[in-house]
């Protein structure tokens, strides 16, 4: 791997892997000694958590996104925004966004941009600054963030106006966001193991997470726990080690549901991170009959995928059906899917080793929760 040391402005990686720039990759994490299967690579807290629509507010506590319990306490300033406890009220929701909401609500068509930006305003200055260091390659300012900046100056009253609060602000924090933020969905199974209906309830922008390339065949997968009633910090979330990891290899997590097919996965690549994938895996499916000539594929277009959305999905367009061609040796990753793709298209990673060390030989899925077995053994890489 060529690699060089790259500027130390940003944010800080997790200890067990260090920071490099890869040519065409950009910063990238590599793994500072062994990681072994299931290992904790990362624990992040996020910068800014906000919804994802207007709709999504009766459903989710404004503070924390839990599900809202039947009798949630209402924003005493905005009445619009509910919590789903005392303590939650009293910590409240960003400011500009709190002033905002009632008019955004009369128009209910306002673009879901306007609550990142509302939200992402209503930050201290440094954290704002912190955003912007991170990763974007859209070409802005343009017309559409013009109009969403004329937007924010008619809901932003005078004696609120942020620092740096200008149009080209506005236009490099939405760069940030369309590469950079995180879904945490909506639960996935119902109390009676039923599938309920799934989508993202907010976005998050995570610092140290954001610094994770992608790969198509994974060596690690972002877990969440947003509903668990025992942790405090609900959106904090965890990256874990698929399988063993040996020093110096590059750190990936899959933007997009490993089960994508490869032109759906190239095509949301490009538009949503501004890149071809050239991993291991595209390589070989792009020689596969059906993905050679020029004609698109349909898929799952829905505006909406962003980094790792796809995994809580309930659409099966665009997923791969393994032809005879694609058994056998020009399959070599089906290894990889026997072991760690859920039946629900979730990713499964063992559970963190004991603290003496040794891995766990079970597995749980970073979508519908199930921990089940591993029937491959607990050592070992794909
Ligand atoms: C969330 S950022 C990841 C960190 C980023 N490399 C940086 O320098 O901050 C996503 C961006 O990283 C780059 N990237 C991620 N995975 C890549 C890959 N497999 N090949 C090429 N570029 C990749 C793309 O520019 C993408 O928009």
């Amino acid at each position: 791997m060529s690699s060089s040391q790259p500027n130390q402005t940003g944010p800080t990686p997790p200890p067990l892997v260090r920071l490099v720039e890869i040519p065409g990759r950009g910063r990238a994490l590599i793994a500072s000694g062994p990681i072994k299967p299931g290992q904790v690579i990362l624990t992040d807290s996020p910068l800014l958590v906000y919804p994802s629509s207007l709709s999504s507010l009766p459903s989710f506590c404004s503070r924390c996104f839990r599900l809202l319990p039947s009798q949630p306490l209402p924003c005493s300033s905005c009445h619009v925004a509910l919590f789903c406890s005392v303590r939650c009220l009293s910590l409240s929701h960003p400011p500009l966004l709190c002033h905002a909401l009632p008019s955004l609500l009369s128009v209910p068509s306002s673009s879901p941009d306007l609550l990142f930006l509302l939200s992402a305003y209503s930050l201290p200055s440094s954290s704002v600054l912190q955003l912007l260091t991170l990763h974007s390659y859209s070409i802005l300012p343009n017309e559409l963030t013009q109009t969403l900046h004329s937007q924010l100056c008619s809901l932003i009253p005078p004696n609120l106006i942020p620092m740096n609060f200008n149009h080209e602000t506005t236009a490099s924090l939405l760069s940030k966001e369309k590469v950079n933020s995180f879904c945490l969905m909506n639960p996935r199974s119902g109390t009676n193991g039923d599938v309920e209906e799934t989508g993202v309830r907010a976005y998050g922008i995570y610092l140290s997470a954001s610094l994770f390339n992608h790969d198509c065949l994974p060596n690690a997968c972002r877990f969440d726990y947003i509903d668990d009633p025992n942790r405090e910090n609900n959106t904090e979330f965890t990256i874990r080690a698929l399988h063993e990891i040996a020093e110096g290899s590059e750190v990936c997590i899959s933007y997009v549901r490993v089960r994508r097919g490869y032109r759906v996965r190239q095509r949301m690549l490009m538009e949503y991170y501004g890149f071809r994938c050239e991993c291991d895996r595209c390589k070989i499916e792009s020689q596969w009959k059906e993905n050679q000539g020029d004609e698109e594929v349909g898929g799952d277009e829905n505006g909406e995928e962003e980094m790792e959305e796809m995994e809580g999905e309930e659409d099966v367009e665009g997923e791969m059906e393994m032809t005879e061609e694609e058994d056998g040796e020009d399959f070599p990753h089906q290894y990889f899917f026997l072991r760690y793709v859920c039946e629900c298209g979730g990713t499964l990673a063992p559970l963190p080793p004991s603290h003496g060390g040794i891995p766990s030989d079970l597995m749980e899925c970073n979508v519908c929760g199930t921990v089940k077995k591993d029937e491959f053994g607990s050592t070992g890489g794909a």
